[in-house]
């Protein structure tokens, strides 16, 4: 029986890539600053002490770290026996988002350059938000610029309750994001006008990666909320993943936990599953798990380390994240059955010590576990898509264009 498990661990980068000064992200290093910043005891906040993460660091994680760095992450330790095959990826792809991540892991980089909105304010063409005002019937707009998705509510959030405005905004990422609010806006609403900006960018050739829904609750400034019904609307990838040949060659089923479905545009998944928090998240991967069957990935993209910490700089509740993920773990190892095959792996970095509220270009963690996988240093990799290569060649699949094979 033949199933791949990946976990995707959002943003987990493990240091500076050797390509990291293009994006000013020379030196950014998510699990070693993390690490640093428990040892100091600047990470307490609903945590103590060092970074504790034994059940990954028996996977490699902390091997793979300094394979990377030539640090040990401070806290782990670095005398602990290692079971799992560890190795760390440069990713190849010209951006550092979400998509190009889990597009080059799945054997397909992003070598072309995404658009992008790349002003701080007046962030967007006059001409699509004309466009987009008259097609959803819009009373106008707010925000327009680039900002954290959070700090932008406390700023506008009240307003558009007020106006019925929609709150238009962009990051670093190839992204035009929509905040509104699920019931005085309304949630079907909001995803329809996701829709409809989906369309116009599409058709007007932006180039765009994804349009995010952003729904939030709450009544004012400093109280608004955004909830799990966030959905990302992204363009194909543009070739065929390892995860649309595994259904296609093989018929093989894909199951996607949490929001990586959206990643690929729904392609190539056969069966999609939500969950809110690292502990649905985990639920949901474990119910899924034991349901699947001979030639099935089941592929988890765990969020809130990005989303809810590093974008939003909180170390200690990244640290905390961690640590609750690696408690977890030996729950995904005790449902592996002999030929199973378990990848944990990042699609970027987004080190919550950096400065702004954006990505950072790093290295990724790939930590391959199975009963009879053998334990080793697997050693830098060239590409993230070495992943997809390893998952095609393990399936029978036709090889990808990128990447080699780790076993
Ligand atoms: O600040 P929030 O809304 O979480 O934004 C983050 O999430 C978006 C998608 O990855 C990017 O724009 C990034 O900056
Ligand atoms: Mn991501
Ligand atoms: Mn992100």
């Amino acid at each position: 029986m033949k199933r791949a498990f990946i976990m995707m661990l959002d943003s987990f980068g493990i240091g500076s890539a050797h390509d990291a000064e293009k994006f000013g992200d020379s030196g950014a290093d998510t699990l070693g600053h993390i690490a640093e910043k428990c040892q100091q005891g600047e990470a307490n906040q609903g945590r103590g002490g060092p970074l504790t993460l034994p059940n990954l660091t028996r996977l490699g994680l902390g091997k793979a770290a300094e394979g990377a760095t030539g640090r040990f992450p401070a806290g782990l330790d670095a005398n602990a026996e290692v079971t799992g095959a560890w190795a760390w990826a440069s990713e190849i792809s010209s951006g550092k988002d979400t998509p190009s991540g889990h597009w080059e892991i799945a054997g397909v980089p992003v070598l072309f350059d995404w658009g992008y909105f790349a002003d701080i304010e007046n962030s967007f063409p006059q001409a699509l938000l004309d466009e987009l005002v008259a097609s959803a019937n819009l009373p106008g707009y707010l925000g327009n610029c680039h900002s954290s998705g959070t700090v932008i509510l406390d700023k506008l959030g009240e307003e558009h309750m007020r106006t019925g405005k929609p709150i238009f905004y962009t990051s670093a990422d190839s992204v035009f994001q929509i905040a509104c609010h699920e019931e005085t806006f309304g949630l079907d609403r909001l995803y329809s006008l996701c829709e409809t900006a989906r369309q116009i960018l599409t058709d007007g050739g932006y180039n765009i990666g994804r349009v995010i829904a952003r729904p939030f609750i709450g009544s004012q400034a400093g109280h608004f909320e955004r909830t799990g019904n966030r959905h990302d609307l992204a363009v194909e990838p543009p070739s065929p993943t390892m995860l649309k040949k595994l259904v296609d060659e093989k018929g093989g089923q894909v199951v996607s936990v949490g929001k990586i479905a959206d990643i690929y545009a729904q392609v190539g998944i056969t069966r999609k599953v939500k969950a809110t928090g690292l502990d649905a998240l985990f639920d949901a991967t474990i119910a899924e798990m034991r349901q699947a069957r001979d030639q099935t990935i089941v592929f988890t993209n765990f969020v809130d380390f990005d989303s809810a910490y590093g974008h939003r700089r909180d170390v200690a509740g990244y640290a905390a994240a961690l640590e609750l993920f690696d408690r977890r773990l030996p729950e995904l190892i005790a449902l592996l059955a002999p030929d199973d095959m378990l990848i944990l792996t990042a699609d970027h970095g987004c080190d919550p010590t950096w400065s702004g509220t954006d990505h950072t270009r790093e290295y990724v963690p790939v930590l391959i576990y199975g009963l009879n996988i053998k334990p080793g240093n697997y050693g830098h990799r060239e590409t993230f898509a070495d992943i997809g290569q390893t998952v095609a060649h393990y399936f029978g699949l036709s090889p990808m264009d990128y990447g080699t094979a780790i076993l």
